[in-house]
């Protein structure tokens, strides 16, 4: 079960890959995709401010009759909705455009999943980028909010700003309640910085003995209490009103749960110990601290661009490491979990002032695994189910003829034969690719170290096989004269040597190998960690 949510499919695509930079693909027709990338997120402003799809959310309709209902020109609009569905926003059957299932959930206004708050924001924060070079020379943000600003636009600004955060928190939430799930939360959360007061709520809604505490600047509280009115949670919720820089009223040791989501990008180094501190304080003994936030060791394009549009939008807002949060929150004498990514962007870190209010989360064995596998530097760790493993009877032909370590140390004949692999891999029902970079040694060290992770974790059948011929010791012992290997304790088999054909089990695992056409040019490295 809780493999579940790991396996999508035979090729799982995650937002990370969609946006990943894969530089052994890059070459022109990468730099094009970037350079047209505007297109895509144009034609889905355009779509979402017209209310394309709510016009053919019930029922489908032609081309004519959106253009008519729109007030604009036949042809052009054809062409647009041809965008839309090439894009996978719309099909065509006949003369009829309905919403695929991703627009129909998520870009309808009016529905529980709406993103068009949140995309409109984006959109807004357009001519901020359009900057970016201005920014670069100043050294920071050169749009400022006009200081004579009217309290109605300033009001209007900051509902258009909560209600983009509420689109993106509600569905956040459903990704971070599964670590509490089975658990009976009772008492009270805060929620610093709450925006919609869309994250507390959906933990009050999941968990009916919760109250929560909801703090934000006070402009902003106003219209919270709007939204919050109307999702009956009435008699559970009270708010502060408050500057979260300034000291906080809230009572020391007097909340259960206390959630940072996405706060820690606002701030800078010098005012995140001082949050990570006083959020520290309020935990009770027992409590969990929930920090949520983008992090460049779980989608680092995204958290780098992120960290940009804070540089050119805000004052003095970034992205930190996960390394740093974590420093900040031993600092503050509470204990912490590895970076737990989510399957969107974002990712949680849990703190609490004693470790073992950390094991009673529902962190699976296996996502903490992966997320300390992840943390020893491969650049993705991928669960796949052993059935994806293709071993076949030709690889060895590779060793034997056209690789001059043939015979060597661990490799073929000396490896496992593909018949014993098979048998092997009957065994284990599991197991995690590993993506790495060369130089080979350092790269098998590392699956070293993954596969004795896995084992300390309680994987106690955890077995590595690595690619390329064994290059752990400096002088190997194979070459020299005797021919026997010193370093069995360490050494691997490789995995094409063990009869595996890599480039299909990387395939059918949803990720991709090239064949290099020279030597230049860039080399991933794949291990295998069975587990079971
Ligand atoms: C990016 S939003 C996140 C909202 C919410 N936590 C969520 O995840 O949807 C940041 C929130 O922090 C609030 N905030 C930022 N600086 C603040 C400050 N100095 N005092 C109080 N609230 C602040 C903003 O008003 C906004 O609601």
């Amino acid at each position: 079960m809780e493999l579940q949510r790991f396996f999508c499919g035979e090729s799982p695509m995650t937002c990370s890959q969609l946006f990943q930079y894969n530089p052994q693909e890059a070459g022109p027709q990468y730099l094009e995709n970037m350079a047209t990338g505007y297109w895509f997120s144009e034609v889905l402003f355009a779509a979402v401010e017209l209310k394309v799809f709510n016009l053919i959310d019930s029922e489908g309709r032609t081309a004519l009759e959106i253009a008519e209902a729109l007030d604009m020109d036949h042809s052009g609009l054809d062409r647009f909705l041809q965008a839309l569905g090439a894009l996978g926003l719309v099909v065509r059957d006949a003369d009829y455009y309905f919403n695929t299932r991703l627009a129909s959930d998520y870009l309808v206004a009016g529905k529980g999943g709406y993103q068009g708050e949140s995309i409109l924001w984006r959109k807004r924060l357009r001519s901020g980028w359009q900057d970016l070079s201005k920014c670069l020379k100043a050294g920071g943000r050169v749009d400022f909010p006009l200081e004579d600003e009217s309290p109605e636009r300033s009001a209007q600004r900051i509902r258009r700003y909560i209600k983009a955060m509420d689109n993106v928190a509600r569905t956040k939430v459903e990704e971070i309640l599964p670590f509490f799930e089975g658990l009976d939360l009772q008492g009270k959360i805060l929620d610093v910085g709450t925006g919609s007061g869309s994250i507390a709520g959906g933990f009050l809604e999941r968990f009916p003995s919760l109250t929560a505490t909801l703090m934000d600047l006070k402009q902003v509280l106003d219209y919270t209490r709007e939204l919050m009115a109307g999702k009956g949670l009435e008699g559970r919720v009270s708010y502060i009103p408050a500057n979260i820089l300034e000291p906080w009223t809230v009572v020391r040791e007097g909340f259960d749960l206390v959630i940072l989501s996405n706060i820690i990008h606002a701030y800078s180094e010098e005012e995140i110990p001082l949050l990570l501190d006083r959020a520290a304080n309020c935990l009770k003994p027992g409590g969990v601290l929930v920090v949520h936030d983008f992090f460049p060791e779980h989608f680092s394009a995204k958290a780098a661009l992120l960290d940009l549009n804070m540089f050119i939008n805000t004052y003095n807002g970034r992205t930190f490491s996960e390394t740093w949060v974590r420093q900040q929150l031993s600092m503050s004498k509470l204990y912490t979990t590895e970076l737990i990514p989510l399957e969107s962007d974002t990712a949680l870190i849990f703190a609490a002032k004693e470790e073992k209010t950390l094991a009673s989360l529902r962190l699976d064995g296996l996502t903490r695994l992966m997320a300390g596998i992840k943390a020893m530097g491969f650049a993705r760790v991928r669960p796949i189910n052993t059935e994806t493993i293709h071993v076949a009877d030709w690889t060895d032909l590779r060793c034997q003829y056209g690789c001059e370590r043939y015979g060597q140390g661990h490799c073929p004949p000396n490896s496992p034969t593909p018949q014993k692999t098979r048998e092997v891999l009957k065994g284990f029902s599991y197991a995690l690719l590993l993506e790495g970079e060369p130089l080979g040694e350092r790269f098998q060290r590392k699956v070293l170290e993954a596969e004795r992770e896995a084992f300390l974790a309680g994987y106690h059948k955890a077995f590595a096989y690595w690619a390329g011929p064994c290059a752990l010791c400096v002088s190997c012992a194979v070459s020299a004269a005797d021919g026997e290997c010193r370093n069995t304790r360490d050494a691997r088999p490789s995995m094409e040597g063990a009869g595996i054909d890599v480039y299909e089990t990387v395939r059918r695992a949803g990720l991709e190998l090239r064949i290099l056409r020279d030597k230049g040019q860039f080399v991933r490295y794949f291990a295998l960690l069975l587990l079971e």
